[in-house]
C-alpha cells in the first residue's frame, strides 16, 4: 500500500481551514504566517511558492520577505527582532539554508520561541527531548501522522531511522521513542547497514542520497517511510533515498516521492502556525 502524502495532506489542511474560520470568527482576524526567503536558490523559491500557496489554501495571512543573497546577519537579525515584536504576527520561518557568511544557529535562535513554527529553535528542541510542550518539527510530525494515518502500529516495533540531523533523523527518532517503539539510529558509519535496516518493522530514510536504499536492505512488510528529496543524477527529476520500485512490493507500506513525506511536512507548518496562532490569542 502506497501512504499517500498528497492526500493526508488536502485533509489536514481542510481540517486546518476548519479551525482557521472558527478561530477567525473567536478572534477577528486570521492567523499570519511570515516566510523569509534569503537569496536566489531555485529550490528553495519552489519550497517558499509551496508554503505561501498552503497559507492562502488555509485562509491564512502569507508574507514572504525576499531579501539578496549579500543580506548581512545584522540586517537579517534586525528583520527578525522587528517580526519578533509585531503582535500581528504568529509565525516565522526562515528558509533554509541560508548564504554561508550567515550563522544559521544564530539565525534560528533570534526567532521568538512562540513563533517558531519549524519547531527548529533551542527553547522547542530542549521541550521536545524532555517531553514538555513545544512546537514540533514539520517533517518528523508528519511522519508520525502518516504512520497512524496508514494504521502503522508503533508501539513495542522496531523501528530504523537512517540519517541524524537536527531537523529529521534525530526528533522523529525521538517520537518514535515516545511512542514506545525500539529504536536504532544508523547512520553513514554502521556497520552491516543491510542487516541493521532489514530488521526494521517501520524503517525512516533520511539521508539525502538519491535511492540509496535498495531492496536487500528492506525487511518483508516494513513500514517504509522515505524523507528523501533529491534530483535524480541522470534525469534531474525529483527522487527519494528509497529505490521506490525495487522496495515497493516487500514493504507493506510505502510512501513516494514526490507525494509523500513532503506535503505532510508543508500541512503540518499550516497547522503548527495555527497552533501558534491560538496559543497567543488564549492567552
Ligand atoms: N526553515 C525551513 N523549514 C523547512 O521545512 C525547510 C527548509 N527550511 N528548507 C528546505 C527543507 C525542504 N523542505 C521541503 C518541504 C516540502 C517539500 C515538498 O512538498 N515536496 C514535494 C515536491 C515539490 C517539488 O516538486 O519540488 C513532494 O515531495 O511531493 C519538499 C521539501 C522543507 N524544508
Amino acid at each position: 500500500m502506497i501512504i499517500s502524502g498528497t492526500q493526508l495532506a488536502k485533509e489536514l489542511k481542510q481540517d486546518v481551514a476548519r479551525r482557521v474560520v472558527e478561530a477567525k470568527e473567536k478572534y477577528g482576524r486570521a492567523p499570519h504566517l511570515v516566510v523569509i526567503l534569503v537569496g536566489e536558490d531555485p529550490a528553495s523559491q519552489s519550497y517558499v511558492k509551496g508554503k505561501g500557496k498552503d497559507a492562502e489554501e488555509v485562509g491564512f495571512k502569507g508574507t514572504t520577505i525576499r531579501r539578496p543573497a549579500d543580506i548581512t546577519e545584522e540586517e537579517l537579525l534586525a528583520m527578525i527582532a522587528e517580526l519578533n515584536a509585531d503582535d500581528t504576527v504568529d509565525g516565522v520561518l526562515v528558509q533554509l539554508p541560508l548564504p554561508k557568511h550567515i550563522d544559521e544557529d544564530k539565525v534560528i535562535e533570534a526567532i521568538a520561541k512562540e513563533k517558531d513554527v519549524d519547531g527548529f529553535h533551542p527553547a522547542n528542541v530542549a521541550s521536545l527531548w524532555q517531553k514538555l510542550p513545544c512546537t514540533l518539527p514539520c517533517t518528523p510530525k508528519g511522519i508520525i501522522k502518516m504512520l497512524d494515518k496508514a494504521g502503522v502500529e508503533i508501539e513495542g516495533k522496531k523501528a530504523v531511522v537512517i540519517g541524524r540531523s537536527n531537523i529529521v533523523g534525530l526528533p522523529v527518532s525521538k517520537l518514535l521513542l515516545d511512542r514506545n517503539a525500539t529504536v536504532t539510529m544508523a547512520h553513514s558509519r554502521t556497520k552491516n547497514l543491510a542487516e541493521v535496516t532489514s530488521a526494521a518493522d517501520i524503517l525512516v530514510v533520511a539521508i539525502g542520497r538519491p535511492r540509496f536504499v535498495t531492496a536487500d536492505m528492506v525487511g518483508e512488510g516494513a513500514a517504509v517511510i522515505d524523507v528523501g528529496v533529491n534530483r535524480d543524477p541522470e534525469t534531474g527529476k525529483l527522487c527519494g533515498d528509497v529505490d521506490y520500485e525495487a522496495c515497493k512490493d516487500k514493504a507493506s507500506v510505502i510512501t513516494p516521492v514526490p507525494g509523500g513525506v513532503g506535503p505532510m511536512t508543508r500541512a503540518c507548518l499550516m497547522e503548527n502556525t495555527l497552533e501558534c496562532f491560538l496559543r497567543k490569542m488564549e492567552k
